[in-house]
């Protein structure tokens, strides 16, 4: 059987800057087959056609498929199912499926839609990004023109109109794995970091808040979370606030980003053999937690073993597995660390190399 094509859905109010997160990962998809499914709810098209103007092979326009109604609870047969399906169905598969849908019907439905009998076999939910206009969620607002959403909202009759948009943001925040909170060009460095941190305490533990603007992401950070959130739906129908301990909260305070945290950093942290996988594993999350870091991934040389132990972590969750023997390379341990820009490298590395 071939490995289940992971999908991310992406989400977020009218504005938020979906199109152009979107955008920016496929002009930069290094290669990956992407293929988008747009819920345009009746949005007349336009998202579709400044993407398929983009013009790059990663993202022709055969890759693009629209979801013609709105409500994708209401669809699921006719309309959701039977498009995954002849995307499925094609000779060349997509390496990810990114579906973009309007923040307005709650996400759930749609990760729900996955569990249908031949789409679950076939695909799974890799995660839930929920794009946030950082501008507009920080003055209480939630979207850049409320009335532009209000306006689109009532297009759509399957749509209840009643319901605030401070609550459809809650659902939003609930049922994300990640929240990129955009346009952090407009907000002041004291701004951005009390909504990250407000989104933090707000979002499930582990979820992770990163910021940005034009939807500057890279792609290694936004895809390949390996969540498998259809399987995880109970978690996301309320809000639990969790609590962060002190550390955490003056791990907060001594960031100092001098570009307004839209940018991010990757470095390589190589060391000798490890002794004891589980407890190497405990530690790197440790350290992911107490530094912020988004991914970190590469593989490990264990003392008196042949096999390479490959670590993958997205957030806190850290997968290991013996892949491979060495062979002729070097035995050593390799991890690529990923995060916002400023991260403390020396204290990462020190911490990585104990
Ligand atoms: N200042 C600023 N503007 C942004 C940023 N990201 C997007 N925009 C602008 O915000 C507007 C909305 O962005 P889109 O990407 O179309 O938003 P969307 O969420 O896809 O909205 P719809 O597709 O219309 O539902 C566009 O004019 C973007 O150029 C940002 O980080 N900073």
């Amino acid at each position: 059987m071939q490995a289940k094509i992971p999908a991310t859905v992406v989400t977020g109010f009218l504005g938020a800057g979906k199109t152009t997160l979107i955008r920016h990962m496929l002009e930069n998809a290094n290669g990956k087959r992407i293929a988008l499914i747009i819920n345009e709810f009746g949005d007349l098209g336009v998202d579709g056609d400044i993407l398929k103007g983009c013009g790059d092979e990663t993202c022709s326009e055969d890759d693009i498929m629209e979801l013609s109604n709105g409500c994708i609870c209401c669809t699921v047969a006719d309309d959701f199912v039977p498009t995954m399906e002849k995307l499925l169905a094609r000779e060349n598969r997509p390496d990810h499926i990114v579906i973009e849908t309007s923040g307005l019907a709650l996400p759930q439905p749609l990760i729900r839609a996955f569990n249908w009998p031949d789409i679950s076999t076939k695909v799974t939910v890799d995660g839930v990004v929920t794009v946030v206009d950082g501008k507009a969620v920080s003055e209480g607002r939630f979207a850049h023109n409320v009335a532009a959403v209000d306006a689109q909202r009532k297009l759509d009759e399957n749509l209840d109109h009643e319901t605030p948009l401070s609550e459809l943001f809650e659902d939003q925040i609930a049922c994300a794995d990640m929240i990129v909170v955009n346009k952090s060009d407009l907000l002041a460095e004291g701004e951005a970091d009390a909504l990250v941190a407000t989104l933090k305490a707000d979002s499930r533990d582990g979820v992770q808040v990163v910021r940005t603007s034009m939807g500057k992401v890279p792609v290694d950070v936004l895809l390949g979370q390996g969540i498998g959130a259809e399987r995880d739906l109970d978690a996301r129908h309320e809000v639990h606030h969790h609590h962060h301990d002190h550390d955490d909260d003056d791990h907060h305070d001594d960031h100092h980003h001098e570009h307004g945290h839209d940018e991010f950093e990757s470095f390589v942290v190589t060391r000798a053999e490890i002794t004891d996988p589980k407890a190497f594993a405990e530690r790197v999350a440790d350290i992911i937690r107490s530094h912020d870091i988004l991914r970190l991934k590469g593989f490990a040389a264990v003392a008196g073993k042949p096999m390479r132990l490959t670590l993958q972590a997205v957030g806190p969750r850290v997968d290991t597995y013996f892949d491979r023997p060495f062979g002729t390379d070097p035995r050593e341990t390799r991890l690529v660390v990923i995060g916002e820009a400023g991260l403390d490298r020396a204290a990462i590395e020190a911490a990585l190399q104990a």
